[in-house]
């Protein structure tokens, strides 16, 4: 074998050895730039037939992508001017079909031999498509990753809860923004801090600091369950306030079972805590005066309650009502009703102690609780005794209201109660309540103890309320007369006067069931039953020769004039009994006129107009005044039996009726005296010029047929004849 033979089987060795390593053997002359040894599997494996790549071979810098063209120039020149040892290079090729496949070349500069002169660079090619594939996956998932890193580090850093990680019994790893503001430090204060080192000091309500271990962090640190909790008084830097924290270990443990990481997500909660006390001041206080409300009243009763029920002492309740608060109210304007009933609260509230509570129920109501009061059942009361007056004195001194001086009063109910007694808020409040009509009834401006036999009076109203509302209807209600007179004592007139007959009461009298049915509304029906009656009379008296001169009186009742239809019901009553109307008179009280005297005259006016007229019942009795009686359509006024009754005795009565003869003498009012019962009444009447009476020394109420008869028999007045 010559030396050719040789090379020949070294060729086809070395062949072999690159087929079996998957590389192509390349050489080039890096004098004369020919490629001396072509690439010939890895231009096959391009899809390239062996002539194209005949053609391409000086070309084959053509086949290289044009991103790493610059990358195989550097290399091969870094290598021949012996900056690199070797010559290496990733690139891609371009493949028949346009597909780019990666490849590398190793390769190195060689000195010539055998002759050959100068320098050959020979290496070898190596497909590294699959590789680089997988190169690029792996990148693209780093890529993925990277971004879905950065993404939930955004997200963090936006959030509006603070997260903290911590490495247990470490330090810090990380805070996001929220957390740096809330807890008003850097991140990288915070970062690497340690669990001894808190960047939180927690404080109790009082503000005092809590022991290290009761931190939740510690708590879950130790314990390795989470805490979610709302922490009340965090002591940030500078600052304490209420923290909402949740504090998470990290499910994994490390292999030696301790736990990874720790994450606290935490948010200050000051604003929910404003929001939350707003919704409490709005529940549980009164917008006005800043008192607590009944709500909140009721809530305290009921502890009050329980407690004494285990204490056995003594709690009250006083009851509270501003005489006469309506009035101002009405007169004055709401604003200065407001002022006063925020001075009233303010004046309570001095009269108590830290202990006790004053609530506003509403409108001018207030109560006052005293959850526990020392002793016995008398000693307790003594001490209530003097809070009361206390109460009424502070209440009663004169207000200071927008410049002016005003004057109220209360009226104050008690009742004071021990547990179990009593039962229910509800009920102990209703005793004071009622305890505080007392106090009204007895004249306003005093207090008054809740007694059994108050709950007794009110339990027989109520029931003697419910009969009367059956008695309506049926048959149980009618109407008596008592005869007036004239100066010759002859009947001019009656007064209709309302009787009810109960079945098992008996005779009830006008004042015990006219006030229950004016509280109850009842009136208004027995009102327009009682005038629709005296209307049907005076329209059968019309046809009896010896009844028709007379006037019927029928009383109204304030709630019964007030009612914005009175005037069209009446009017609706008479067209049903058509009659000589201006024998009708109605007889008002002064209570009437009290409040808007000018929708009160235009009513009355609307009154007379019907044809009727108008008397002024019990006259003296209320606040009679000059300035309405000018003002008012009346055709007469009636002397109150009040003044009658002691008009022989009474010198300050006889004044008193003088006065008011006089007074209906100069404004040309009849007058018409009432409860006339002796001779020396009516001459005294008489003799100061009042001529016409009503009393029982002329006749007391009675039954229809009574009263028609003994007309009948005392014949027409001579001046009707
Ligand atoms: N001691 C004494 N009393 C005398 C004498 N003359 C009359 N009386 C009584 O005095 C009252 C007069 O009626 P009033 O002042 O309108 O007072 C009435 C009136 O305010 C009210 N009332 C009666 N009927 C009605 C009615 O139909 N509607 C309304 N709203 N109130 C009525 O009830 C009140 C009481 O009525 P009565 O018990 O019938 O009482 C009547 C009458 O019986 C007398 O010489 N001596």
């Amino acid at each position: 074998m010559g030396q050719f033979g040789r090379q020949h089987i070294d060729e086809e060795r070395l062949q072999l050895a690159l087929e079996a390593a998957d590389l192509d053997l390349w050489e080039n002359d890096v004098l004369t730039g020919a490629i001396t040894r072509r690439a010939t599997r890895v231009f096959g494996e391009l899809g390239y037939s062996d002539d194209e790549t005949a053609h391409m071979i000086d070309d084959v810098l053509s086949l290289i992508h044009p991103d790493d063209l610059p990358l195989v120039q550097t290399a091969l020149t870094e290598h021949m001017t012996g900056v690199t040892p070797h010559y290496r290079c990733e690139f891609r090729l371009r493949a028949k079909d346009g597909a780019w496949i990666w490849y590398a070349n190793h390769g190195k500069i060689m000195d010539g031999g055998d002759g050959v002169r100068g320098r050959r660079l020979i290496g070898v090619s190596f497909n590294i498509d699959e590789r680089k594939q997988t190169e690029a996956r792996a990148n693209e998932q780093q890529r993925l990753l990277a971004e879905s890193e950065t993404r939930y580090r955004e997200l963090l850093s936006n959030l509006r809860t603070g997260i903290v990680v911590h490495a247990p019994d470490t330090v810090i790893l990380y805070s996001n923004a929220r957390a740096n503001e809330l807890l008003g430090m850097s991140g990288s204060d915070i970062f690497s801090r340690h669990a001894d080192d808190p960047v939180w000091q927690f404080v109790d309500e009082q503000g005092v600091s809590l022991e290290k271990a009761q931190y939740p962090v510690r708590r879950v640190l130790d314990s390795g369950r989470a805490i979610d909790s709302q922490v009340l008084g965090v002591r940030q830097p500078g600052r304490t306030a209420p923290v909402w924290l949740i504090v998470n270990a990290f499910p994994e443990l490390h292999s030696d079972g301790t736990l990874k990481q720790v994450v606290i997500q935490f948010d200050d909660i000051t604003p929910r805590k404003h929001a939350e006390q707003e919704i409490h001041q709005l529940a549980f206080y009164d917008a006005l005066t800043g008192l607590p409300n009944r709500r909140m009243l009721m809530d305290r009763l009921n502890e009050a309650l329980a407690a004494t029920a285990r204490s056995q002492q003594y709690g009250t309740v006083l009851f509270i009502d501003m005489d006469n608060f309506k009035a101002i109210n009405d007169v004055l304007g709401h604003a200065v009703g407001d002022l006063l009933l925020v001075e009233a609260a303010a004046r309570v509230g001095h009269c108590l102690r830290e202990a006790d509570m004053v609530a506003r129920l509403g409108g001018d109501e207030f109560v006052v609780l005293v959850a526990s009061v020392p002793g016995d059942s008398g000693m307790a009361s003594q001490r209530i005794a003097l809070i009361a007056e206390k109460i009424r004195a502070s209440l009663s001194a004169p207000y200071h209201l927008k410049g002016h001086e005003r004057h109220s009063s209360p009226s104050i109910g008690v009742a004071m109660f021990v547990g179990s007694d009593q039962g229910s808020a509800d009920v102990v409040l209703r005793q004071a309540d009622m305890a505080m009509y007392r106090a009204k009834d007895a004249g306003r401006n005093t207090f008054r103890f809740f007694s059994a036999a108050m709950q007794l009076a009110v339990e027989s109203r109520a029931a003697l309320e419910a009969d009367l509302r059956l008695a309506i209807g049926s048959q149980q209600l009618a109407l008596h007369y008592q005869v007036q007179v004239d100066d010759s004592q002859r009947p001019i007139g009656a007064e209709a006067l309302l009787r009810w007959h109960h079945p098992s009461r008996g005779t009830v009298s006008p004042l015990q069931f006219i006030p229950i049915a004016e509280e109850s509304s009842l009136i208004l029906d027995i009102g327009n039953w009682v005038l629709d009656v005296a209307c049907a009379q005076l329209a059968r008296w019309q046809r009896m020769p010896a009844m028709r001169h007379l006037t019927l009186a029928v009383n109204v009742s304030a709630r019964q004039f007030r009612q914005a239809d009175f005037v069209d019901m009446l009017s609706a009553i008479i067209a049903r009994h058509p009659c000589d109307v201006s024998r009708l008179k109605l007889e008002l009280t002064e209570s009437m006129v009290l409040s808007d005297v000018a929708e009160v005259v235009h009513k009355m006016d609307s009154l007379r107009a019907l044809g009727l007229s108008l008397s002024m019942d019990d006259f003296g009795t209320g606040y009679s005044s000059l300035s309405y009686l000018k003002k008012l359509p009346l055709a007469q006024i009636k002397i109150d039996q009040s003044f009658v009754r002691d008009i022989t005795t009474d010198a300050t009565d006889a004044v008193m009726v003088k006065t008011i003869i006089d007074l209906a003498r100069n404004f040309r009012l009849e007058v018409i005296a009432e409860g006339v019962e002796t001779q020396e009444q009516l001459e005294f009447l008489r003799g100061h010029g009042c001529m016409i009476y009503q009393g029982y020394l002329f006749g007391k109420p009675v039954p229809l047929d009574e009263f028609e008869s003994r007309c009948h028999a005392q014949g027409v007045p001579a001046s009707l004849t």
